[in-house]
């Protein structure tokens, strides 16, 4: 089969590779093919071939081969594998070891074919950016418009097959580098465009022919790339722009009634790649590749009627020729030149149909500069209004009334601050000022207590320099009675010369001591009573110590009144203290208790008195209600 139209739409459907899926298929030949599905009316559509169970190399043979021929003879081609993800379009381009794809069987065609055989190159389309398969080192790709080739890539490798080997070692390098890059990327092959170029390059007859074949392994077309989201979004949008991109040059090339009218090439990288080879001089053959599960009916329904739209595009081609002088000299080029140069025709029709592309191209070039500002304009005025709507957006985030709620609130919370900082400054002022009223009234207190603790100090000081006086005038007054009453008893003794004896009495003596030089210094004796009445003997004791007691001040005021030195003053039993471990006691110091203690012993010394086993250094007197007492040291008596 033979098919020499410049536009080819042949469709290959996938073989049920699972026996378990049902087909959408209701008829199948090999032009005409009828999908169903419950609730829709069947629908048919009509190709130049439809293929189905066919090899690689069999398609090759029935449909491309002898368009690889035209190639040879001077015309573009571009193949195109066109479908949805999974549909078979990398099978159908590159197949497998077992069954070599299209793109293996066009380039070792050509090698046996032809001497002639050009440079190959290999590239990606992703994301709207182009990576050379060939050579990773090169990391972006630009698109140029090269006024003798055409559009082409700038600096992409280009390498040279010499026979099959060197066919398969390029095709595999590619796939390699695809693989790669999709690993790296995270790309499946679905999402990006794989292209090789193929650029002939040759004279026959004085001419030089510059064919370019282009075989391209198209990025899955259905629509859940528009669906992806984020990240994915963009990059859906991007295949989504060449394919759409695709979509929209092949509708305006196949529509009659739009004839002549700017073909938007410069919307992807893809159409303005395949700019020369779909609308311009060259020979497109579009393999749609469907598969035939029930599932994927909407998207095989969408495949088959964008292709059969394809089927209506009619175009003129011719062969890609560049003459000898032109390409040694361009700048010579000119109408008179030219035609003289050419000299037939044929070389006029091809050098007018040239200028006439040049002019056609500047004045599409313009309207897609011109597009491109209207769309640049739009976009900014798009961005401004995002802009507003993001600010507003933004005032009425959440997050950021929040923030203005905080803001606030730290305003607030700032004016309470300050405020509470002066009244606490306020404050402390007052308590400063309280204080030291506080302060003075607490010493004008002290000095009020201190002044009346003097005055009462002084009263009790005169109070008892007072008694004291009275005290020692009673004493005195005691003195003279019992002096007179010495007198008296010494007197009667003197008179009655009588001398007594005791018996079973004690034959101790008490030695009294009249040592007190104020009122009785006349009477110095010593006295030695054996016999005398128990009442009698205690009274004299007791004097002697009143008198020891108020012996001259000249004794030490140091010496302790319980050692051998007789106290100097009268003692109250209320104010001594007793020393237990001595049997002593102290003025100034005593306890209740010890006064109960001590009142009881003087009552057993009175008791002890009697019975005649009194202690004869412990001795006692009352006095006008108070009790006075002496202790003689042992040592010192001795
Ligand atoms: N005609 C066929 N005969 C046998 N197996 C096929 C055929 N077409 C496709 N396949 C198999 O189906 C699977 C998917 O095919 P393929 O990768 O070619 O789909 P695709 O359209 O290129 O998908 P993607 O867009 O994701 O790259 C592969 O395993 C492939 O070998």
């Amino acid at each position: 089969m033979s098919n020499n139209t410049p536009f080819q739409v042949y469709l290959r459907v996938k073989p049920l590779l699972d026996n378990s899926q049902d087909t959408l298929i209701q008829d199948l030949d090999e032009k005409r093919i009828v999908i169903t599905k419950q609730g829709r009316n069947n629908k048919e559509f009509h190709f130049d071939r439809i293929f189905n169970n066919e090899h690689n190399a069999q398609i090759f043979s029935e449909i491309l081969q002898h368009n690889i021929n035209y190639f040879l003879e001077g015309y573009n081609t571009t193949i195109l594998a066109y479908g949805i993800t999974g549909s078979g379009k990398t099978h159908t381009i590159f197949g497998n070891e077992k069954d070599e794809g299209l793109a293996f069987q066009c380039l070792n065609y050509l090698v046996e074919k032809t001497r002639y055989f050009g440079q190959v190159s290999f590239i990606e389309i992703y994301n709207e950016t182009i990576r050379d398969l060939l050579n990773t080192n090169q990391k972006s790709l630009v698109i140029m418009q090269d006024s003798q080739k055409g559009q082409c890539i700038s600096g992409v490798q280009q390498m040279v097959c010499k026979n099959s080997e060197e066919v398969k070692e390029i095709l595999n390098l590619g796939n390699q580098n695809r693989s790669l890059a999709q690993t790296i990327y995270n790309v499946s092959s679905s999402r990006s465009h794989a292209v090789i170029q193929v650029n002939l390059s040759y004279k026959i007859d004085n001419q030089i022919l510059t064919p370019k074949l282009f075989i391209v392994d198209l990025a899955g077309s259905e629509k859940v790339y528009l669906e992806q989201k984020s990240k994915n979004q963009q990059e859906g949008s991007n295949i989504n722009k060449s394919l759409l991109a695709l979509s929209h040059c092949l509708t305006m090339l196949s529509d009659k009634t739009k004839k002549n009218q700017h073909i938007p090439y410069r919307n992807s990288k893809l159409t303005r790649l395949l700019q020369d080879s779909l609308g311009g001089n060259t020979k497109t053959i579009m393999i749609a590749c469907v598969q035939q599960n029930k599932q994927s009916y909407d998207e095989i329904l969408n495949t088959l009627t964008y292709s059969q739209r394809a089927t209506q595009i009619k175009k003129q081609v011719h062969k890609e020729v560049t003459s000898v002088q032109q390409n040694q000299k361009s700048e010579d080029l000119s109408p008179t030149n030219e035609s003289q140069q050419l000299g037939d025709s044929s070389s006029k029709s091809i050098y007018l149909t040239k200028i006439y592309n040049d002019i056609y191209s500047n004045v599409e070039e313009y309207f897609e500069i011109n597009n491109s500002i209207i769309e640049i304009q739009s976009q900014i005025q798009a961005n401004s209004q995002k802009i507003e709507e993001t600010q507003e957006t933004k005032q009425e985030d959440e997050t950021y009334m929040k923030l203005l709620a905080a803001q606030k609130e730290n305003q607030i919370i700032e004016k309470q601050l300050q405020i509470a900082l002066k009244t606490n400054l306020q404050q402390k002022q007052i308590l400063k000022s309280l204080l030291l009223q506080i302060t003075e009234e607490q010493q004008s207190t002290i000095n009020y207590w201190k002044q009346r603790f003097a005055d009462l100090s002084k009263q009790i000081l005169d109070m008892k320099s007072d008694q004291e006086k009275s005290q020692q005038e009673l004493v005195q007054k005691d003195l003279v009675i019992a002096q007179q009453k010495a007198i008296i008893e010494s007197n009667k003794l003197s008179k009655n010369q009588s001398q007594y004896t005791t018996s079973g009495d004690s034959d101790q003596s008490y030695p009294i001591s009249f040592s007190s030089s104020t009122n009785n210094s006349q009477i110095k004796k010593k006295a030695s009573i054996t016999q005398q009445p128990a009442e009698d003997r205690h009274r004299f004791a007791n004097i002697s110590h009143i008198k020891q007691r108020l012996s001259p001040r000249e004794r030490s005021p140091t010496s302790s009144i319980f050692g051998t030195s007789p106290i100097r003053s009268p003692l109250k039993h209320n104010s001594i203290y007793r020393n237990l471990s001595k049997n002593q006691y102290n003025v100034d110091s005593i306890s209740k208790d010890d006064s109960r203690e001590l009142s009881k012993d003087l009552s057993n010394l009175s008791i002890h008195k009697k019975s005649r086993l009194v202690d004869p250094q412990v001795t006692t007197i009352n006095l006008y209600g108070t009790t006075y007492i002496n202790v003689i040291d042992q040592k010192e008596n001795n």
